[in-house]
C-alpha cells in the first residue's frame, strides 16, 4: 500500500511527496525504487526526525500509515504530537486505541482520519448491508484476501460488523443448540452475535460477502478490490479533508458528503 500511495501522491496535482519512511531500501530514491525515475526522496527509516523535518517547513503536513497495527498507535501519536495529520489505513487498532487517539486528537485540535477501507465500493456494500439488516434478522460475513495478510479478521468486516450492530438488534437467534467439532468452523464472533470468516489465499486481494438469510432466500451482497488503486481515490480524499479536521474521523463514509 505504501507504494501505490507513493505512486498516487507522486503524480496529484497541488500535493508534494515530501518523505518515504519504510525499514528496507533505507538511503534509495523512493522513486527509483519504484521506477518512477529520481523523485529525490530518500527512503529513511527515522520517521521521527521526518515528522520533524515536515512540521518545520509546511503547517500542513500529513503523514499516511499502512503498516503494522504495533506501530500504527505510536506512529499517529507521533504525527499528531509534531503538528502532523495522519491518514491511517492500518488495520487491527482496537476500539480502545482509537478512542484514545481520538481524546489525542481533539485535545491537540488536530484533524486525523482512519479508515479500515478506502475503497468506495466498500463503503456502498456497507451501507447497502445496513439497510438490508433491517428487514433480515440472519447474517454473517466472510471476508477474503491475500495471505500476506497479518490481522484477522479484516478490520473491514470488523467494522461491518460493528455498523450492523448498532441497529440494536439481535442477530441470528439460534435455531438449535449447535456443536462445534472443529474449533474455529463456525468462525469467529467479534460483537453483536455476527459471525465472520477469515479466508487467506495467495490469489486473492481483498474481498467481502454479507449474506443476509430468511425465509426461501438469501441476499449476498460482495464486494471485490482486484487492485489496490481502488484505495487510492479514498486516500487522496482523506488527504485533503485531513487538513481541514479538528479531530478523529473514523470510516471514509465520513468524508464523502
Ligand atoms: N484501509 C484500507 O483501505 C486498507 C488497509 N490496509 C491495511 O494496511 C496495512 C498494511 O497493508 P500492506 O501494505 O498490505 O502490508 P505490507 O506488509 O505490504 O506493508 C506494511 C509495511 O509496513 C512496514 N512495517 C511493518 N511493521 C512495522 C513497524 N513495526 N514499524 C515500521 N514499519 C513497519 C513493513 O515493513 P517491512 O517490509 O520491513 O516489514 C511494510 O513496509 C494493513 O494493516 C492492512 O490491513 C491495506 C489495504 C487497504
Ligand atoms: O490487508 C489488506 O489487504 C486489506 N486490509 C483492510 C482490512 O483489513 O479491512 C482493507 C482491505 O480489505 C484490504
Amino acid at each position: 500500500m505504501g507504494r501505490e500511495v507513493v505512486r498516487t501522491v507522486a503524480e496529484t496535482p497541488g500535493m508534494t511527496l515530501a518523505g518515504a519512511v519504510a525499514r528496507a531500501q533505507v538511503g534509495f530514491d523512493i522513486g527509483e525504487v519504484l521506477g518512477l525515475g529520481s523523485l529525490g526522496v530518500e527512503i529513511t527509516d527515522d520517521l521521527s526526525g521526518q515528522l520533524l523535518k515536515l512540521s518545520q517547513n509546511s503547517n500542513r503536513g500529513v503523514m499516511v500509515d499502512f503498516t503494522h497495527p504495533r506501530s500504527a498507535f505510536e506512529n499517529i501519536r507521533s504525527a499528531i504530537a509534531f503538528g502532523v495529520r495522519p491518514v491511517v489505513g492500518t488495520t487491527g487498532l482496537n476500539p480502545e486505541q482509537v478512542e484514545r487517539l481520538r481524546e489525542f486528537a481533539e485535545k491537540s485540535s488536530m484533524g486525523c482520519v482512519i479508515a479500515p477501507n478506502f475503497a468506495i465500493g466498500m463503503i456502498l456494500l456497507q451501507q447497502m448491508a445496513v439497510q438490508a439488516a433491517q428487514y433480515f434478522d440472519h447474517v454473517e460475513i466472510i471476508e477474503l484476501h491475500h495471505n500476506r495478510k497479518v490481522d484477522a479478521p479484516s478490520g473491514t468486516a470488523a467494522q461491518t460488523a460493528q455498523l450492523l450492530g448498532r441497529l440494536g438488534k439481535d442477530f441470528n437467534p439460534p435455531q438449535v443448540e449447535e456443536k462445534e467439532f472443529l474449533p474455529g468452523s463456525r468462525g469467529g464472533i467479534p460483537e453483536h452475535n455476527i459471525r465472520i470468516h477469515s479466508i487467506r489465499l495467495p490469489g486473492l486481494v481483498a474481498h467481502q460477502e454479507v449474506i443476509f438469510g430468511g425465509m426461501g432466500q438469501t441476499l449476498t451482497l460482495r464486494h471485490d478490490t482486484t487492485d489496490r488503486v481502488a484505495f487510492m481515490p479514498g486516500v487522496i480524499l482523506a488527504i485533503r479533508r485531513v487538513l481541514e479536521l479538528k479531530g478523529l474521523v473514523y470510516g471514509l463514509e465520513h468524508l464523502l458528503s
